[in-house]
This record gives C-alpha cells, structure tokens and sequence, in this order.
C-alpha cells in the first residue's frame, strides 16, 4: 500500500468521508523507503495526529500527514487504523513544513524525519497499549508530583557596552525574519546580548529556542537563564533539552513547550525539532561548531534548519561566533546576513597576548618547552589558574616496539590502538574508532622484546608530566574519558569554577563557551597535527579551536596569554592567530575556495558506502555514478553537476568494515537538490543489488 509520493504533505483541511462514516489519512510512519502509507479510520482525524496503525505483522505509530480524498489503493486493501493517540496537541502546520523540508532537502523519507524527532514515549506502543501504559505517557507524566522549582535569585545584569547595546537593541527591534550575524571575539559578551534580545521577544508574548552546541555547556548557560528570565517570564519559564536526558525528562520538557508553559528552550541540535507554537527568535550560539551536524540518521545541519524555521516562521534567528565558520561569513559578507561585530572584550581586560614558540631547534621536556613551563609557574605562583590544550585523549597514540618497529594496531580498524591509562597500575589498548580493547602485549609480539614503548601523547600522559613538574598543583583533566558518567562533566567543570583546580588539562572539551574566571594562561600542544590534514576545512577548523581555547585565558583577569607550541610558525593560520584576526583569515580562507570552488562557492553530497569488502563498496559508487548517464530523467541535470571518481575512505576498515566514497558537487543547489532526488530513488535498489549498506549526506562537513 505505498502511495505514490513519498514525501509533501497535502492540505490539513478533512477532503470529507470516503463513504458514510470513512475517513482516509496518509500516515508517515517510521520505515525506510516510502514512508507514507493510507489507513482508514472511522471518525475524523486531524493532520498532525498521532495514530497507531497495523503495519505487517506489527503495530507502530505514525502520523497524520494528510487526509487525500481517496486512497493511493484500492480501497479494500486499506487498512484500519487501530487508536488515535489525542494526549498531544497534534503536531502543527509550521513543524510539519519543516519536517518535510528536511526529508526533501536531506533526502530521507518523510516518516524517518518525523518520527525519529519525537520523544520515545510518544512514538512507541507499548506506552499507550499494554497492561503497563496506564492511560499512556503523558498522563502519567502530568500524574506525577511536579517538578521540584529551580529557583535561581534574579541576577542584576551588567551595564551593556556600546557595542551590546546596538546589536542588542537592533535584534529586538527586529520584527520579521532576518539572519543576523552576532560576530563577537572571545569574552566580548555575546550572551548578554542575546540574553537582552530574548527578554525582549519574551516580553511581547514569544518563545525563544537558544541553541548551544554542547551539554557540558549548559548549567552555566541555563543559570544565567534561569536568574534573567525569571523577571520576564516568571519561573519555570525555561526548559532544556538535550540527548542526555531521560525519555522522561525529554517528554517533560517536549510537553512544556509544546504547551506554551516553557517560554524558552535551551537546548543542543535536536531541540531545532522542539515544537514551540508561539517561537518568536531563533539562537544559535558557537554557530561554527560541527556539533550542530547529525552525523547518522537524518544528518541535518540544525543551524541551517534554524535559519530555515526563522525564514519560514519570519521571525529573527541570530548566529553567534567569534569564529563564525566560512559559510555563515560569506552571507554576511555578501550582506545576505546582518552583521554586527563585538570587537571589544566586555570587561576591561584585553584579548590575551598570542606567543608562537618555535618548536624545531627546542629540547623539549616531555612534550613541554621551556618556555611554557616557565610560564606555567608563574602563573601557579601568582595563584592564578593555566590550562593545557591537547586535543587527544589517552595516554599515548600508540606503543610501539623499538627493535622492530611493531605498532598497536586495532584487528577491526585500519587504525592504531591508543595507550590508556585505566587504573592505578593497569592500561589497556583501546581503538577510538570502534571500541575494541586489548590487553597490553608483556613483550612485542613481532620479535618478543620486551622494549615496548609510548609513541607521543594524550591527555593522560601530559597529566603525568605536569604532576611530575608541579607536585604541589591541583590538576584536574577534561576528556571523553575523565567525564564519561552522565552529569561528570557538569561536575567537574563546577569545581573548576569554584576555584577547586590550579591546572587544567583538556582537549576540546574545554575550549569552548566556558567563561573561567581565574585561567590566565592557556598552553597549546600539537596543534600542528591537524595543519596538514587532508579535509579543506581543516585549517578553518584548526583556526576556530585555536581561538576558541585562546579565548579562555584572562577572561577577568589581566594579562592573559596563550603559548603555542608549533614547528610551522609561519604558516598563515598561527599568524592570524596572533593578531587575533578572524577576518582576515576568513576573507583568504573564502578566496582560496573560491579559486578552487569549494563550499560556500559550491554544494557538496557525499555518498558513502560501507562493505566487507572495500572492492563491494567501490562497485556499487561507481555503478552508482553511471546510473545518471543510463536513465534520460537524471541525464538532464547532469550538465551542471560533477560526480568524482570513488575513493576509499582515508581509515578504510572501521569494525571490519571497508567503507569508500563518492563525492557529488554542483555550483548550482537547485539543480544539486534536483538530481539527488531522482539519484536517491534508484541508489536503494542498486544498494540491495550489491549487497552494500550506503548513506547520502548533504552539505557534508568531512569528506
Ligand atoms: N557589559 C558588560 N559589562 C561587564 N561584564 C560583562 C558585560 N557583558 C558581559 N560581561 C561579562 O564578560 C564575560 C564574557 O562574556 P561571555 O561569556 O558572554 O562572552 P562570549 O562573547 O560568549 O565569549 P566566548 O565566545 O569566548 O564564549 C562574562 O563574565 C560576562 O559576565
Ligand atoms: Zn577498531
């Protein structure tokens, strides 16, 4: 029973009965391929609705996308819907245009886009049929005691800089949609300005979704939240979502929104899919961060679906940065985007003073020259915080035989296994791109020596230097693994602010939004592993993290200062590093990609494949990039596209599986968006033919 489109949604407005007392809904449900399937039912149901259906064998809920005069078939194959689900408003129009603008623009059915965006409960059956469903999730949530309040006492806000002040006062007054650029260095302040904004929205009767990329950034966020809005919105005005909440408090937090009784929502990417019936403003702070991008699933762009949602919904949406990533720069810089600059720092400290430290003619001690340890005391002397940035975690990459040269490497994985540290006097091998660990080797199993060596360092191991350099040092170490329990991180990012720490070590955990305020120095190591890397937004990224983590030091106290240790210190990211110049490394980033045309100047999709054997895999991309020149429709729009030659993925082997690509590019979006359409159709048959598992992703942020 699949209908013929499988994605658009036809008019809320009820085509009327199909006979006496039969109503027809096309339901989205979460499946692959088409997703839209017709049902009967016996009373009228909205568009928007949950319902639970009979799918094969099974039961599932889906929703009520449309209500066509007819089903797509014939009529007495047409199933029966078993239980419309009425304890949520149903979803509204606007949310269901956004959905079904995802699904056409990224490419997924229609059902994997709506249902997935829903809290567990309310896409489940068993929490509406079963001895245990007790009147169904939401009941049983409103059953429940409330919520015990987090008052905060209201703060008194700063007085605005000039600067705050205009862009601040420019986005209130703003009442239709535009994208506004709030580009403001590190500590200039750019949450008093949207927090400003927002009161502003709030107090004309508006919700307002403020988006951060990370979790571990959201207690002192939703503090300073909670303190200013109570004023405006009244307590409980503020929900928060983000992947590591409970089904429960998801749904909580999903109803109060949806209810109108949060007025604002802080939350990480998946809360651009939060339904929020009175949305008046849009925030994406650290909009350059990738954690914005889905990497499975529905890989959408939740900063792009923003400025989709404020220019459909035409309300404001504002992207903050201090390094705005290029493609947002070019908008403003194309003065598609309003632009407003905070160049100062809003207290009266300066930007830290930039040092490069040139690496190559260095005796290093453990990793750490002179200078930095140098600097490093002082600091502790002066009873101020420092803190170390090395974006690797573990104890070392890898251990490595020093008579014949063996290496750890993962069984599964073209990848070395790197060294941890996982007790006092116990390490393993672990591999980060599946998982797998292994016991350390007592002697090389190559050629049995027993000299088995750490090759470089992680985090781990600089934690040990640094003990061993300052024993009377506090240090406290931020990673994936020191804060791998749920509410760590929360935890201990709280004692560091409470002065707990005298050194930190960290990897991008710690470079982003964190307003310290006693770090006066942040030391840098190895930033040159990523200079060389192969993606073309490596250097973009590099440059970001280094101004991101520079911008930690001497946020309140004066004299900050950042030391990079490099052996390339004339290469042009380090140097606009030290003359903190974001837009002239912008403005010769974008000249660079033009010249080549690269994103922004071109739209990119990656289709990757993923086989037991890579040769698998590279059959079916190149078979999937012949399938245009051998069928009429797609050969149209071929003109004005390019498909590359596929390549293996850089690590081919990730858990026994080989994986390559192929990159599809267009200047043109419409055409791109327009040949995806029809390529994506006939890619799931040639998948099934070749055995091969793939995925298409649009506006891919690697390749
Ligand atoms: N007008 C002001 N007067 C005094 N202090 C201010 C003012 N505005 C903001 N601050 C303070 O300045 C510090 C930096 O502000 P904030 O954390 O918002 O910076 P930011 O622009 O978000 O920086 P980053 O991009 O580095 O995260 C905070 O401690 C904040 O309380
Ligand atoms: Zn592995």
């Amino acid at each position: 029973m699949p209908t013929e489109s499988s994605i658009g949604l036809s008019s809320p407005v009820a085509a009327g009965p199909v006979a006496p007392g039969v109503y027809c809904l096309r339901v989205a449900v979460d499946v692959p391929l088409l997703a839209l399937f017709d049902y009967l039912s016996t009373v009228p149901v909205e568009v928007g609705v949950r319902v639970i259906v009979p799918f094969g064998r099974r039961k599932v809920v889906g929703v009520v996308v449309g209500l066509p005069e007819a089903p797509a078939i014939d009529i007495a194959l047409v199933k029966e819907i078993d239980q419309v689900l009425d304890d949520t408003p149903p979803l509204s129009a606007d949310w269901l245009r956004m959905a079904s603008f995802a699904a056409q623009y990224y490419q997924r059915p229609l059902g994997e886009v709506i249902l997935p965006a829903l809290p567990t409960a309310l896409r489940k059956v068993s929490a509406y049929q079963g001895k245990l469903s007790a009147g169904g999730p939401v009941q049983r949530l409103d059953n429940r005691k409330p919520v015990a309040r987090r008052d905060v006492p209201p703060d008194v806000p700063p007085q605005l800089n000039a600067e705050q002040a205009a862009a601040a006062t420019a986005i209130a007054a703003l009442r239709q949609h535009k994208t506004v650029m709030l580009h403001g260095v590190t500590g200039s302040g750019k949450t008093e300005v949207y927090l400003h904004a927002a009161q502003q929205v709030l107090a004309r009767g508006k919700q307002v979704l403020f988006m951060v990329p990370e979790i571990n950034l959201t207690p002192q966020l939703e503090r300073s939240l909670r303190a200013r809005l109570a004023s405006v919105a009244g307590s409980g005005a503020l929900a928060v979502m983000h992947s590591g909440l409970s089904d429960g408090e998801r749904l909580r937090a999903w109803l109060q929104v949806q209810r109108g009784q949060a007025r604002v929502l802080l939350g990480t990417r998946l809360s651009i899919f939060a339904p929020m019936p009175e949305l008046g403003m849009i925030i994406v702070d650290e909009e350059h961060d990738t954690s914005y991008k889905q990497q499975d699933g529905l890989r959408y762009s939740a900063r792009d679906l923003a400025v989709w949602r404020g220019s459909d919904l035409n309300i404001p949406v504002v992207l903050g940065s201090a390094t705005p990533s290029l493609e947002s720069w070019n908008h403003a810089q194309t003065g598609h985007y309003l632009r407003y600059t905070l160049a100062q720092r809003a207290r009266d400290v300066a930007l830290p003073e930039v040092r490069l430290v040139d690496t190559r003619r260095l005796a290093l001690q453990q990793g750490f020259s002179p200078q930095l340890i140098k600097a490093i005391g002082e600091r502790l002397a002066a009873k101020e915080q420092a803190l170390v940035f090395l974006n690797r975690r573990g104890y070392a990459p890898v251990l490595n035989c020093s008579s014949c040269g063996w290496v750890s490497q993962c069984p599964r994985c073209t990848a070395y296994t790197v060294l941890h540290r996982a007790g006092a006097r116990r390490n393993i091998l672990q591999c980060h791109h599946c998982g797998h660990q292994a016991r350390v080797p007592a002697a090389c199993p190559e050629c049995g020596d027993q000299d088995l060596k750490p090759m470089g360092r992680g985090t781990q191991r600089v934690e040990e230097h640094l003990a061993e350099l300052f024993p009377q040092a506090r240090i406290a170490r931020i990673d994936a693994d020191s804060t791998r329990l749920k509410g760590s991180a929360a935890a201990l990012f709280a004692r560091i602010h409470a002065g707990e720490f005298d050194l930190l070590v960290g990897t991008q955990m710690v470079a982003k939004g964190h307003d310290f305020a006693n770090l006066g120095l942040v030391g840098v190591l190895n930033a040159d592993a990523m200079l060389f890397a192969q993606d073309f937004r490596a250097p973009e990224r590099l440059f970001a993290q280094l101004m991101q983590v520079a911008g930690r030091a001497g946020r309140h106290v004066k004299g900050g200062q950042v030391i990079i240790q490099t052996d390339y210190p004339e290469q042009a990211v380090y140097q606009a590093l030290i003359r903190h110049d974001y837009p002239g490394f912008a403005g010769y980033g974008l000249d660079e990609r033009k010249a080549v045309g690269l994103p922004p100047y071109a739209y990119q999709a990656l289709l990757t494949a993923e086989a037991r054997q890579l040769a698998a895999a590279l059959d079916f991309l190149a078979s999937a990039r012949r399938l245009p020149a051998e069928q009429a429709t797609m050969y149209e729009a071929l003109d004005a596209i390019t498909l590359y030659d596929p390549v293996p993925l850089r690590v081919v082997r990730v858990a026994n599986v080989e994986r390559a690509q192929l990159l599809v590019e267009s200047t043109n979006r419409r055409a791109l968006q327009q040949f995806l359409t029809t390529w994506s159709a006939a890619l799931a048959g040639l998948a099934r033919d070749f055995r091969v598992r793939y995925n298409l992703e649009v506006d891919p942020l690697e390749i």
